[in-house]
């Protein structure tokens, strides 16, 4: 197999970028800061994820898009910052990632690293080592491999999602599937549990759900494309479906909530305890595949 290497270039502020592509021409970009995917293009160079035509691309704050990282709080669920502050971190290249047995090495991939600063340990006082994998699969899905390392002396918890801005032709015009029958807390409601007894999740106001031991296999069918978005992931149980609709976010443009859906893994519920020395794995397998007639199970 051929190993296409990653281009290193500046983006947007002058703020450094990895882009890695396949023989095909799909291609991902991936910023240092956060070590946050913002692009993720097919072979016919159409945009499979979205960016907030008001994304300010200035630390400290968050790029509004893509596919932030948050590590080690999800939202508001402890004393950290919401979202923890990895994704206001800039992340390096790791030259040495250990292997990843079970992922035979992609042709087009970047590993990045983001450790414990001195600063950090003062807010979370742990430290840790976090490896990202991000590679394009031979179908064109994207992949990103989350291994989160204890490398203190003694054990730590963490909450977490990787939170992913899926590009949809209309909000109105899509709907989330796989999560239904299931036990969800409203984020809109302080958390209050509910179950789903809806056939799949329709969008006609905001939404915040953290769906609670989930299957791994989401769907996004966006019916007026024709063409459905399979969220697989390993490693986290829950996951959050996030559309903010009339609700005011300042970096979003007034009509961009109609463009994107947020369907995230994430580990919330359960926080993840690791101990010294042991390591934990999250994967995203992400494809965009033509919508079936029937889009039952
Ligand atoms: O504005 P942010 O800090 O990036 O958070 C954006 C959103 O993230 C998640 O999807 C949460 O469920 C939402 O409650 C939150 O509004």
């Amino acid at each position: 197999t051929e190993h296409r290497p990653f281009e290193r270039t500046k983006g947007i502020n002058g703020l450094e970028k990895i882009t890695i592509r396949d023989r095909r021409g799909r291609s991902v970009e991936v910023y240092l800061y956060g070590g946050q995917v913002t692009s993720w293009k097919n072979e016919k160079g159409e945009e499979l994820l979205f960016m907030s035509t008001k994304a300010i691309f200035e630390p400290p704050t968050p790029i509004r898009g893509g596919i932030p990282v948050l590590f080690p709080q999800y939202s508001n669920t402890g004393p950290l910052p919401s979202h923890g502050f990895v994704r206001q971190r800039f992340w390096e290249v790791d030259a040495n990632p250990p292997p990843l047995p079970s992922h035979p090495s992609p042709n087009a991939h970047v590993d990045l690293i983001l450790k414990s600063s001195p600063e950090d340990l003062k807010i979370w006082p742990h430290k840790y080592e976090y490896r990202l994998r991000v590679a394009l699969g031979r179908g064109g899905d994207l992949t990103l491999i989350s291994r989160v390392k204890n490398s203190d002396v003694k054990p730590f918890n963490f909450t977490f999602a990787l939170h992913p801005y899926f590009a949809v032709s209309d909000i109105s015009e899509i709907q989330v599937e796989g999560l239904q029958n299931l036990d969800y807390l409203d984020q809109q409601k302080n958390r209050t549990r509910f179950t789903d007894h809806e056939k799949a999740i329709t969008f006609n106001s905001q939404l915040d759900r953290l769906y609670l031991s989930t299957p791994n296999k989401i769907r996004i069918v966006d019916h007026k494309k024709k063409k459905t978005v399979v969220v697989y992931k390993k490693g986290t149980v829950d996951a959050v479906v996030w559309n903010p609709w009339e609700k005011k976010v300042v970096d979003l443009g007034v009509e961009d909530y109609r463009h994107f859906v947020a369907v995230e893994p994430a580990a919330v519920a359960k926080p993840i305890t690791l101990k010294p020395g042991q390591e934990w794995k999250g994967v995203l397998q992400v494809c965009v595949v033509p919508s079936r007639r029937s889009t039952g199970n």
